[in-house]
């Protein structure tokens, strides 16, 4: 038995025969400190409808509801799962729903809704193929504030370091305007290849990222047409990468130098620019 009371996850994983299948973005958790950890960094959970993508056999799951979650609402691809995933929702009577779907084609605000209540927390390992996608409609839902309160997500490291990236750094680009225009966000803790059965090629990093306070009211298609030109030519001045939506005319109307650069701006600055379009 884990101190969880449930057999530990290698157990699990064999009995229910669950191989880890590559195209799924399958790399478990197994050391429960780590998934503990995380969920620590989303804070008291105790109040909390929290949403995990890809629960996979349950180890960070189980961390979850032993760290106190009022009610986890799971969604799971694969349904080798699900069996595995049923011992730790019997284990935890009626604090653990398991949806059997896409997260693609999941209305996370509808399954939300559909919460107890209290704060919603967006907590997960995240299949890499679809880490960045799942992350971008989350930060572009139309209702403002959302139906989340936080989101704890893992990402490969270099796909975290431009989500938090400041301006002046080489990371910084249209996913970190993007995070940046929507949310606060900070890189918790770095977790190593080998913490993951089987091993990915690289490091990951837990990203916390939790609504801005004050919005910045633009429109996100036409911020999108903003930080894809000026990311664009990311190494010419904002002149020549923004000319189609207005170039030298549009900028001074918006009060920015257009001798610089898309790396040099603010997100601030980039949700003037685009208002000004
Ligand atoms: C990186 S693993 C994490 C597993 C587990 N949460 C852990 O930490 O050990 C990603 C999980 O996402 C699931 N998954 C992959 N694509 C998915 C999708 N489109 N919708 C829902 N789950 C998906 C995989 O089957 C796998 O269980």
């Amino acid at each position: 038995m884990s101190i969880d009371g449930l057999p530990p996850l290698r157990e699990v994983i064999e009995r229910h025969g669950l191989q880890a299948k590559k195209a799924l973005g399958q790399n478990f958790l197994f050391d429960l400190n780590l998934t503990g950890k995380i969920a620590r960094t989303a804070g008291d959970l105790s109040d909390a409808t929290v949403i995990e993508v890809g629960p996979g056999p349950g180890g960070l799951t189980r961390a979850l509801l032993s760290n106190g979650a009022r009610q986890v609402i799971a969604v799971e691809r694969d349904e080798r799962c699900l069996a595995a995933l049923a011992e730790v929702s019997d284990h935890y009577p009626g604090r653990l729903e398991i949806v059997s779907g896409d997260a693609l084609k999941t209305d996370f605000a509808a399954l939300a809704s559909e919460g107890g209540g209290g704060p919603v927390k967006i907590i997960a390992n995240l299949p890499y193929n679809i880490g960045t996608e799942l992350l971008v409609r989350w930060l572009t839902v139309s209702e403002w504030p959302p139906f989340y309160a936080s989101m704890t997500l893992m990402f490969q490291r270099e796909v975290a370091q431009r989500i938090v990236a400041a301006p002046g750094s080489d990371a910084y680009g249209r996913l970190g305007v993007l995070a940046g225009w929507r949310t606060q966000a900070r890189i918790a803790f770095d977790v190593p290849p080998q913490a993951f059965t089987p091993p990915p090629k690289v490091t990951s990093s837990v990203v916390h990222l939790e609504p801005r306070a004050t919005p910045l009211p633009t429109d996100v298609k036409k911020l999108g047409r903003v930080t894809e030109a000026a990311f664009g030519q990311r190494r010419k001045m904002l002149r020549q990468s923004v000319k189609s939506l207005g170039g030298e005319a549009l900028l001074e109307r918006a009060g920015i130098d257009p001798t610089r650069r898309a790396e040099t701006l603010s997100v601030e600055e980039f949700v003037r620019l685009t208002n000004t379009v």
